[in-house]
């Protein structure tokens, strides 16, 4: 891995452009998560708040539009971007940014730092950079020309920054204007939304300490026990620091309501960290029961028991396992089991863009087998009259209805929660204006709710089951 020098010379770009230039590098070549990144330049840089926003808005903003801007350097460079460097190409993606998206940065500034990054980062490409640059700052090109009818979904896919092969699968199931919405949904920049912990405090409190530190707060979009905050970082709070509240999106705050433990239950949660939603269930329950929080990676549920002594919750024990093979002991054992499944994660493309560069049909696919066995080890560890909660942060029929429907199908002792109670369970929950599917499931679309993608689907496991599970 290369670094940019860690302190800029007297001519070098801006501090921010360095570190989102940096963690753009790392995401291109290899393959880091974004926010992972970011987070590890962000801790060691000592930059000044200004220059951590602006760092995270041109990381974000950029992955985000890089479709765009791709096809803008494209037609301004004369070969494809993806024929450049790695460092030419995120050099122009961030100057194309800053100049077509970014408002508030003169487009001179833009490529002057663009040119400073050049030198820093590949001093032969400057010359290059100068010249798409100055093209940039007179808007020349900026859209791709209207071709065939044909053309259609690449254009609409160039201008909304998504992948042509996602742009025709949600095409398939959605009306135009309804694709539109749903793409530009994707590339708003929403508030951060917050789970209010009833154990230590309550929306009003908890909304009133971060507006005495400087957040805006707004209601939550579905739910009332839910905040949105924009202005800062979460992290910093002391709502955060002291338990009252986590981060975390509304559609995943359904989930614990759905699953709706009570106190003294044995609840499982097989694919548990970070914990967003182990917590959430313990805090239901009033830490009173247990819940078994399972995940592959021991260091990943280290993130669940910090998450957990955040909020004074003492209910949740860890458990290192691969989901797939659980002790033997457990079956028939749980009153209640989550199975957050690892999925294609395309319902959250919004907040991860970097996931929709580096999906495809093939991502889709290779979730399936795993979904599946993770759900028939749900099965066999819930006891009779039990509930399975199955979610997935994507909203692929592959990943979801149609898993629903072979869970049904292979174990014929899961029943899909009739659609009344679930949405009984919602009204409960304070939910307003979402309603479940005639199957009963739930699915959330950014347009439709303001939230994450996000698919929900609720089963009860019959208490004398006349037929054997196959499989
Ligand atoms: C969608 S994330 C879970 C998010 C979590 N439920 C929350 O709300 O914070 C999926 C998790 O599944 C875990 N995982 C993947 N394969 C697994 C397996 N075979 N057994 C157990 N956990 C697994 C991953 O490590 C990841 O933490």
């Amino acid at each position: 891995m290369r670094h940019l020098p860690a302190s800029p010379g007297p001519r070098g770009a801006s501090p921010a452009r360095q570190a989102a230039a940096r963690v753009l590098l790392r995401v291109e070549r290899n393959q880091a998560f974004a926010n992972r990144a970011l987070a590890a330049e962000l801790d060691r840089g000592n930059l000044p708040s200004r220059e951590r926003a602006l760092a995270t808005q041109l990381v974000y903003g950029t992955l985000r539009w890089q479709g765009r801007l791709d096809g803008w350097i494209g037609r301004l460079a004369g070969r494809a971007s993806s024929q450049l460097d790695p460092a030419t190409r995120v050099i122009l993606r961030l100057a194309g940014y800053q100049v077509l998206i970014l408002s508030g940065v003169p487009p001179e500034a833009a490529c002057d730092q663009a040119v400073r990054l050049a030198h820093g980062l590949r001093p032969q490409a400057a010359g290059l950079v100068n010249a798409v640059c100055r093209r940039m700052s007179r808007r020349e090109a900026v859209d791709p020309p209207a071709g065939q009818e044909g053309d259609r979904t690449a254009r609409l896919a160039e201008l909304h920054s998504h992948p042509r092969w996602l742009v025709e699968r949600w095409a398939a199931r959605v009306e135009p204007p309804e694709l539109e919405a749903w793409l530009e949904a994707n590339n708003r920049e929403s508030p951060v939304a917050v789970r209010v912990n009833r154990l230590r405090s309550d929306p009003d409190r908890a909304a009133a300490s971060l507006v005495r530190e400087g957040f805006q707060v707004e209601p939550g979009a579905l739910l009332s026990e839910a905040l949105r905050v924009h202005g800062g970082r979460i992290g910093d709070a002391a709502a955060f620091r002291s338990g009252w509240i986590t981060p975390q999106d509304e559609s995943s705050q359904l989930a614990a309501h759905l699953l709706a433990p009570r106190a003294h239950e044995q609840v499982l949660d097989l694919c548990s960290a970070p914990g967003g939603k182990a917590t959430h269930l313990a805090e239901l329950m009033e830490d009173r029961g247990r819940v078994v929080a399972v995940d592959l990676h021991p260091g990943k549920l280290r993130q669940v028991e910090e998450a957990a002594r955040r909020l004074g919750l003492r209910s949740i024990e860890t458990q290192p396992h691969d989901a797939r093979v659980l002790p033997p002991e457990w079956e028939g054992r749980f009153d209640r089991v989550l199975l957050d499944a690892p999925c294609s994660g395309l319902g959250v493309v919004g907040r991860r863009p970097e996931i929709r560069w580096r999906s495809d049909e093939e991502t889709i696919r290779s979730r399936v087998p795993l979904q599946q066995a993770l759900l028939a080890r749900a099965v066999r560890a819930l006891r009779g009259g039990g509930r399975l909660l199955y979610t997935t942060c994507s909203v692929e029929p592959e990943e979801t209805r149609a898993q629903a429907a072979w869970l049904v199908e292979q174990h014929p002792q899961m029943v899909p929660v009739a659609r009344s109670e679930v949405e009984a369970l919602l009204e409960r929950a304070g939910v307003h204006g979402l309603h479940p599917g005639d199957g009963g499931d739930v699915v959330l679309l950014p347009h439709r709710n303001g939230t994450d993608g996000f698919f929900l689907a609720l089963f009860e496991k019959k208490e004398n089951p006349a037929l054997p599970a196959r499989g």
